[in-house]
Parts: structure tokens; C-alpha cells; sequence
């Protein structure tokens, strides 16, 4: 439906009519105008500079009604004056009460009003038209299966298969849960006259993900023109968003900042954010970006393992490690490794227990103590054995990490297709590039901290008693 709507024109606005759509509803413009900056097309709109402006000087550059603000509270207000918005929410259950789900459900509501087919659907809002003029984004989820196999060895390939598994989730959930509402079926999900395919719920998604803000003072939302921003970090951020008393979305111009007209107005999506995720959310990666920042590698129990099934059955935390870099140093940190390196003899046990319905429930106790996986940490911190369990887990660790790299150095000198397109071809090439130099430095983490653990007291006892010069397997 979105793709049609695009190239017949019923889902598509020039973006230099967007300054008629936002003075029309109440968007205040101070100083600052909304298009392409030149030189920098292939980037989109942007919000750019009219006039010399002074960080501290100047107020507001963009205002917001606050009621343009796609939040989940606007959604539920204008579900009140929208019977079909309504049936929709209160179908989907729990999921329309997160944002997500809201958010998604609305935007594809307002994209099914847009089409001239439809008729007597939903109620027309400034939204409805406001979503006209955003811009399809090449997210990975949308690349070819070739552009994802260079992905192979960086942790964007799982991140994107697991992405696209979930919004399958969701897509049958919506499908489920409004094939019985008449409208839905007639233009959503009828086999001659519905509209709608899982390709329409992957632009829905890639519009609210690659727009979405966490802003202060109204959540997560999308915040119209403020969300036409472009992302640039650290020192190159020109301004910052907050709500005003009343809860309109403010740009504001960083204090100290000088902008001269024709300059770009940018925002920050989040300076934390690692390249993997940068791709992954905003399908770019500044040109600035030296370092991949942070990345999560899985982790799994090695299946020799007698107590992998248990282990697996009480875990709550998420299976695998995070790899990060701090004020230029590397390290990593993980709830889940605690779990993996220990075992019975450490103090390590499983117990079934009979629920009161009947169900058997396996519990873990660590030490007599009931063991709460998040917690395990902790516990062994204060285990007289913590550098052995150190040890351990640095050596599966590093294992774990020299695995990827291998994958990684596979993909050296991958071949580009004809069909590759730019976009993939570079940023891939470059996502491969920043994971190995961090994975590369891991490594070295990893060996200085195995290097000082050996040398520790509780090691050198742990190695005694394992019986002398016999080396010990840490694996
Ligand atoms: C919140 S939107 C910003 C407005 C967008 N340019 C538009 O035309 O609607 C985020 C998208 O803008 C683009 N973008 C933002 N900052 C960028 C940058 N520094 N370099 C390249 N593309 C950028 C990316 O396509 C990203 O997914």
C-alpha cells in the first residue's frame, strides 16, 4: 500500500510545502527553514539556518504544539474522536499500549486514510498529512539478502534477522487480532480489495524507528519538523529538544553555538549509540565515526555441559556479552558469563519444585542460596574463588571473540555483485572494519586480564589443589 501510495502520489509531499503544513498547524519557525542542504542531498532534509544565529541568543528555533506530537497519550486522546483508531487499540491488546505499538498502528492508519480508496476510515488529523512527507529510509531490514550476507561476522547480521523475525511476530498479531474488525478485513486483509502486506508494517516501522525520540519531557515519540533534523555528535551538535511548561517540543539552539546562514541545524540521536546500532536504527554512520563503540556478541553453554539444560531453563538474562570502549579503553561486561563458567563443585545446584497448580519448576540455588541469574554476579564477588571464576570467563570469552574475528578476516575481500547498491556496499565495509579493530583490541583486554588473574593468590591455590604442574583446562 505505502509503495503504491508513494508512486502514485497520494502518500508523497514535496518537502518544500512541509513550512505551509507546520505554520498551519501551530509550528512556530524562528530563524530556521526545513529541505536538502546543498552538497549533502543523499543525507534528505535537514533543518537549516536562515538567518546568523547565536546559541543563548536566539529563542526557540522550531515550537511545537504539543498536540502534533505522536506520543502514545496523543494517540489515545485522538482514539476518542476516532472510532476506527479505537477498535484498532483496543484490539491489539497490550501491544497498543506501548509506544510502539501505538505509534505503528496509528501511522498505518493515517497512511490507509490517504488512500483514495478507502473510504469512510478513520479521522483526518494534521498527522494524516504529515507523514506525506517523510522519506522512505534504506534500513537494513530492506536490503537484499546479498547486501545482508556482508553482514556476515558483524553483530548488525543477527540484530537484523531477529528484527525482521519480530516484526513478522507483530505483522501476524495485527493481522490476527483485526482480521474480525469489518473495515480491516475489507481493505487491510481481503484477499481481492485488502491493501496491506508485511512489506507496509517494514516502512511503518523503519519510519517510526529511524524518526523516534526520546525526548524530554514527553517520552518516546515523533516530534514533527523536530524530527527533520539530522543527527551529527559530539561538539558538532548545533541544538538540543525539551518540552516547554505547557509540553510543546522545543529545538533549541546550544548555548555558545554560532550558525551562519545556509549552516545546518543538527540534533544528536544519541552519542552513545554503537555503529552497529547507528546502522541498524538510522541506516548511516557519520563519517567521523572511529570506533564501533559497543557491540553485544552471543554467547552459548558449551554443550558438554551436564547442567547447560538447567542452566538454560533458569536464565533471565540475555545470552551473550557486551563489548565496549570507555575514555579509550576496551572492556567488556555480562550478566550471562557468571552462569556459563560455574558448576556443581563450585556450589552450583538445581532443585525441582512442585508449583501449586502441579507444574514442576526448576529453581537454581548457589550455595544453599536461591539464585537469582541477575544477581550471580554478586554472589560470586564474594566467593573466595571470584579470579578463578575471572579466569574462566575470560578464557571463553576471549575464545568467543577470536571466533568472530576469524568470521570477520573470512569476509576480507568480499566480492561486490552488480546488484550490491552503494549505500550497503559502504557501510557494511565499514561496520566489518570498526567491529574488528574493537574485537582485535578485546583480545588484548582480555589476555592482560587472564595475565594478572594467573598471578593471583586464589588462582595459584585453585592450580595447587588441581594437583601441581598438571594444567588445568579453565575452559
Ligand atoms: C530523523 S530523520 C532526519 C530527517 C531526514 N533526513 C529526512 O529527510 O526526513 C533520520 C534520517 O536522516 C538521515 N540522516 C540523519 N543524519 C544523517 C547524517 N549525519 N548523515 C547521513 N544521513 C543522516 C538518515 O537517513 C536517518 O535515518
Amino acid at each position: 500500500m505505502i509503495r503504491r501510495g508513494r508512486t502514485e502520489g497520494w502518500l508523497k509531499q514535496p518537502i518544500d510545502t512541509l513550512p505551509r503544513w507546520a505554520i498551519f498547524h501551530g509550528v512556530a519557525f524562528n530563524g530556521v527553514k526545513i529541505g536538502p542542504l546543498p552538497g549533502f542531498e543523499e543525507r534528505g532534509s535537514t533543518v537549516i539556518a536562515d538567518h546568523d544565529l547565536e546559541g543563548g541568543k536566539v529563542e526557540p528555533l522550531l515550537t511545537i504544539p504539543k498536540e502534533l506530537i505522536i506520543s502514545r497519550q496523543n494517540i489515545e486522546l485522538l482514539a476518542k474522536a476516532d472510532r476506527h483508531l479505537r477498535e484498532l487499540l483496543e484490539a491489539i491488546g497490550d501491544f497498543g499500549r506501548t509506544t510502539r505499538g501505538a505509534v505503528l498502528t496509528f501511522l498505518l492508519l493515517q497512511a490507509t486514510i490517504c488512500c483514495p480508496e478507502t473510504h469512510d476510515v478513520g479521522v483526518l488529523n494534521p498527522l494524516t498529512e504529515y507523514i506525506k512527507f517523510l522519506p522512505d529510509e534504506l534500513l537494513p531490514t530492506f536490503w537484499t539478502e546479498e547486501e545482508q550476507d556482508l553482514l556476515t561476522g558483524t553483530t548488525l547480521k543477527p540484530a537484523v534477522r531477529a528484527k525482521l523475525n519480530s516484526l513478522l511476530r507483530e505483522f501476524e498479531t495485527l493481522r490476527t487480532a483485526t482480521e474480525s474488525i469489518e473495515w480491516c478485513a475489507k481493505y487491510w486483509w481481503d484477499e481481492d480489495t485488502g491493501m496491506v502486506t508485511f512489506e507496509d508494517w517494514m516502512r511503518i516501522d523503519a519510519m517510526y524507528r529511524s524518526r523516534a525520540l526520546e525526548f524530554p519531557g514527553a517520552g518516546d515519540c515523533m516530534m514533527p519538523c523536530v524530527d527533520m533534523a539530522n543527527h551529527a555528535s559530539g561538539d558538532a551538535t548545533a541544538a538540543l529538544y525539551e518540552t516547554d511548561d505547557d509540553g510543546n517540543g522545543l529545538l533549541l539552539l546550544r548555548e555558545g553555538k554560532k550558525i551562519a546562514p545556509g549552516g545546518e541545524i543538527t540534533i544528536t540521536y544519541g552519542d552513545e549509540k554503537g555503529a552497529c546500532e547507528n546502522i541498524f536504527s538510522y541506516g548511516f554512520l557519520e563519517d567521523t565515526v572511529a570506533s564501533a563503540k559497543v557491540m553485544f556478541l552471543d554467547l552459548d553453554i558449551p554443550s558438554d555441559d551436564p547442567l547447560r539444560p538447567a542452566k538454560i531453563y533458569v536464565s533471565t538474562v540475555a545470552p551473550g556479552f557486551r563489548i565496549f570502549e570507555k575514555d579509550g579503553h576496551v572492556d567488556w561486561e555480562s550478566d550471562f558469563i557468571w552462569l556459563v563458567v560455574i558448576n556443581e563443585e563450585d556450589g552450583l545446584d538445581f532443585k525441582v519444585r512442585q508449583t501449586i497448580d502441579g507444574k514442576r519448576e526448576i529453581q537454581a540455588f548457589w550455595k544453599e542460596r536461591e539464585l537469582d541469574t541477575t544477581k550471580l554476579r554478586e554472589y560470586l564477588q564474594e566467593d573466595p574463588a571470584w579470579d578463578v571464576f575471572q579466569l574462566r570467563a575470560t578464557v571463553l570469552l576471549q575464545q568467543r571473540v577470536e571466533t568472530q574475528i576469524d568470521t570477520l578476516q573470512e569476509m576480507q575481500g568480499a566480492k561486490r555483485e552488480f546488484s550490491i547498491r552503494d549505500v550497503p556496499w559502504i557501510l557494511a565495509e565499514r561496520l566489518r572494519k570498526l567491529e574488528l579493530e574493537l574485537l582485535v583490541s578485546a583480545v588484548s583486554t582480555l589476555e592482560h586480564q587472564k595475565s594478572s588473574l594467573v598471578e593471583s593468590e586464589a588462582v595459584q591455590r585453585y592450580l595447587g589443589l588441581a594437583g601441581g604442574d598438571e594444567e588445568v583446562d579453565f575452559s
